[in-house]
């Protein structure tokens, strides 16, 4: 369990991390989402201790980092993927620190065979891709069979077998009852992940709950409905909130009315419905407004072809 009470960190005038409590539960992947900039690496280091809080405080277990005896057996952490030594080789890498924990040789095998190293573990980490040095940096993290795992943007640079390896390691470290807290940027990755999630904005907490309550909170009640009077049914049903968007000759899509209001309206007034149909805010809309007060840096906006094409996404 990861316990965070009133943690800030101030760079100079820079409020990096403002005041944010939460509590990361054993037996589930908690996902740390928040535009670039927002802090989700900031609080992560403070949680390992690389950097300390300028106030408040953050443990582990119920003691902070540097209180652990064996903090790689307590904690596992992947927050710079880079942070190594480019001449050794990826083996090497691991058995150095292994033995710093008194860490079997076997174990470094393990970790090597779990994250699909094999073939290159002999081979200098300064020729590795992306993706390659995120899965040693994954390795790294798990190298003292963790009970807390912390990963930083641990699909970045991984291709699609990679990020659903990620996705089926994360749930199966939570499924043993393991502490799980990794940060994206990708809101489809995250659904699919996490089954809690801690929004950041600007440094401060702007959500902490389940991903279904997250949606279900910012999504906006829309439904789809088909009528062969369309302009009856708008007619009926504006004001009070409700806005109608017409589609196709006899599909609307209505938002801020609910299915059984709709059906009521519709009743009352004789409109035949032939279609009634909730739809689901996404995770991306969901998560696009909760954080559109606390995007730092807005991307200009683009032509819609070059948007559709996912240029100029966050990093
Ligand atoms: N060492 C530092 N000195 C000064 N400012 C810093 C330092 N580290 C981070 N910051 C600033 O603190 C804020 C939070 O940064 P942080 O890296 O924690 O955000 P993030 O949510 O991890 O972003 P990203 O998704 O872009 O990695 C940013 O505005 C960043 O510029």
């Amino acid at each position: 369990m990861i316990e965070a009470q009133g943690l800030a960190k101030r760079y100079g005038s820079k409020t990096a991390v403002d005041n944010v409590s939460f509590t990361v539960h054993p037996g589930k992947v908690t996902g740390f989402l928040g535009p670039n900039g927002a802090g989700k690496s900031t609080t992560m280091r403070m949680i390992v201790g690389l950097d300390n809080p300028s106030s408040g405080n953050v443990t582990v277990n119920g003691r902070r980092y540097a209180e652990h005896r064996a903090p790689l057996r307590e904690v596992g952490a992947l927050l710079d993927a880079k942070a190594v030594h480019t001449k050794r080789s990826a083996y090497n890498h691991l058995r150095a620190m292994a033995a710093t924990h008194g860490i079997p040789n076997s174990r470094v095998k393990e970790v090597i065979e779990m994250t699909g190293l094999g073939p290159v573990a002999k081979k200098r980490v300064g020729g590795f891709s992306l993706g390659m040095g995120q899965r040693l940096g994954i390795a790294a993290a798990l190298l003292g069979d963790p009970h807390t795992v912390i990963l930083d943007e641990p699909v970045n640079g991984l291709d699609p077998e990679g990020v659903q390896w990620v996705r089926h390691l994360a749930k199966g470290l939570a499924a043993e009852g393991r502490t799980v807290f990794l940060s994206s940027h990708l809101m489809s990755e995250m659904a699919l992940t996490a089954d809690h999630l801690i929004v950041i904005g600007r440094g401060r907490i702007i959500a902490d709950a389940p991903i279904e309550q997250i949606i279900s909170d910012q999504g906006q009640v829309r439904t789809r409905v088909r009528t062969d009077n369309p302009s009856e049914l708008i007619r009926v049903l504006a004001g009070d909130g409700v806005t109608s968007k017409q589609l196709e000759p006899e599909m609307l899509e209505i938002t801020g009315a609910d299915s059984h209001r709709i059906a009521r309206t519709a009743l009352d007034h004789q409109v035949l419905l032939y279609e009634l149909t909730p739809l689901q805010a996404s995770l991306e809309e969901a998560y696009m407004q909760l954080t559109n007060d606390s995007v730092e840096y807005h991307s200009a906006d683009l032509p819609q072809a070059t948007q559709a094409a996912g240029v100029g996404e966050g990093k």
